[in-house]
């Protein structure tokens, strides 16, 4: 099957902005070129679009095996092409979680038949999640995890930890760490300060974060493994990452669409959609963690897609569990707060969000010949209001709802195939 793209204009992930017409042919990008013809396939006309690397995702809660009620691995995968994800690699907080090869093995088979994205899968740092006994981590690297982590669940003890580091390293296999000191945060279930003080939730101080990032980053420095700090939101926890970065050790860091566009005064109000891990925290923490991709110190964007039912959020702030559903706002909330604000560009978009996420999880990215034809097509001025009803997702938790956002996904390919387009249900 061929597909021609015509007159978009092309943002390729190697800072090579030009408007041209692309040629995929059995999945693969066959060529890029300006006097390309029409062909005997179906041709798409992105005049006045941006053809875009297909967006990588590497922080997906899928939630299946076990959570079916709040995710599965099609309604996510569905999401995620609706988002403009071309790539998503899952969480391990399943049920059983992906601690075996046999569950990675699972998940692989569901997703050959139902998925309408690529799925990678992390594997758990521990047995069940529970912190006490390592995986088998020889026999997930056979099976294919990109990466561990036992996110949702942190690893308290320093010396456990540093063993599945020690592991981890001997395996190559990079180690992604929710940094949360539980002894800190406690009972905690938003940002620690005025806000929180005023409506009467307890807080979550940023040094429940910026200690565990500090552990870690020493624990990575005395193993040489290769850590990957998700969702980090305090100022704190950037100039950590910044000095360790100075200092060598191999480490990467992410940020979620949410953390970077909105402040604890969201939870003013009490909507449970608020709610996630790490919270939403202060203006300062906003600034200093786009000044953080700016700069590199933050290599990523990764949604923390965390569906969760109505049932889990329709009860009193302090209750409702903590979470998402962030992968098809988070092209449209990176674009109203951060490019159209003019603090960075699309290619540096591309560039957090397909780029830098594919080099950590070594697959390929980028319109180039040759490369699997994982393209997103976006409508970069359309504005629209969120309507989380309409969420191919079954977790209809977004604070963006009814939010007025710019940048719509207009074409999602995946491996040669339409597997989204607007207006569409392409089932
Ligand atoms: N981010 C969240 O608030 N929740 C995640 C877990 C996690 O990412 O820590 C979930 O699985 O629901
Ligand atoms: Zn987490
Ligand atoms: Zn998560």
């Amino acid at each position: 099957m061929k597909i021609i793209i015509k007159n978009g204009i092309i943002i390729d992930g190697f800072r090579n902005t030009r408007k041209s017409n692309i040629l995929i042919e059995n999945g693969i990008i066959k060529a890029i070129d300006g006097s390309l013809e029409a062909v005997d396939g179906i041709v798409i006309n992105a005049d006045g679009k941006y053809v875009l690397p297909g967006f990588v995702d590497m922080h997906t809660h899928l939630r299946q095996p076990g959570f079916e009620e709040k995710e599965t691995i099609k309604t996510g995968t569905h999401a995620a092409v609706s988002g403009g994800y071309t790539t998503v690699a899952c969480m391990p907080n399943t049920n059983p979680a992906i601690d075996s090869d046999v569950v990675v093995e699972y998940i692989k088979a569901i997703a050959k038949r139902e998925a309408y994205a690529k799925v990678l899968t992390i594997g758990a740092m521990t047995k069940g999640m529970k912190g006490e006994e390592l995986t088998e981590m020889s026999k997930l690297k056979d099976v294919g995890v990109k990466a561990l982590s036992d996110d949702g669940y942190p690893i308290m003890n320093s010396g456990l930890m540093k063993r599945v580091m020690t592991y981890g390293k001997m395996y190559d296999l990079l180690m992604i760490t929710h940094c949360e000191d539980k002894s800190l945060s406690g009972e905690g279930v938003m940002n620690n300060g005025i806000v929180s003080t005023m409506i009467g939730l307890k807080g979550i101080p940023h040094e429940a974060e910026e200690v565990m990032v500090a552990r870690n980053i020493l624990l990575a420095k005395s193993t040489g493994a290769r850590l990957h700090i998700a969702h980090v939101s305090t100022k704190g926890s950037v100039e950590l990452i910044k000095q360790a970065k100075c200092e060598g050790v191999r480490i990467t860091a992410e940020v979620t669409p949410h953390n970077i566009s909105l402040t604890e005064d969201m939870v003013d109000g009490f909507d449970t959609n608020t709610k996630a891990y790490p919270p939403l925290r202060t203006q300062e923490d906003v600034v200093s963690l786009i000044e953080g991709l700016i700069d590199g110190t933050i290599d990523v964007i990764a949604t923390d897609h965390a569906p969760h039912t109505k049932k889990d959020k329709k009860v009193p702030y302090s209750q409702a569990a903590f979470g998402i559903s962030g992968i098809e706002t988070a092209f449209s909330v990176v674009n109203t707060y951060l490019v159209k604000k003019g603090k960075i560009t699309l290619e540096d978009l591309v560039n957090y969000m397909c780029k830098k996420p594919a080099e950590i999880l070594n697959i390929p990215t980028g319109i180039k010949i040759g490369n699997p034809a994982d393209i997103t097509i976006v409508d970069a001025d359309k504005e629209y209001i969120v309507d989380a009803e309409k969420f191919k997702s079954k977790g209809k938790n977004t604070p963006f709802n009814r939010k007025r956002l710019i940048g719509q996904i207009e074409y999602t390919i995946v491996d040669g195939k339409i597997m989204y387009k607007k207006d569409e249900g392409i089932e």
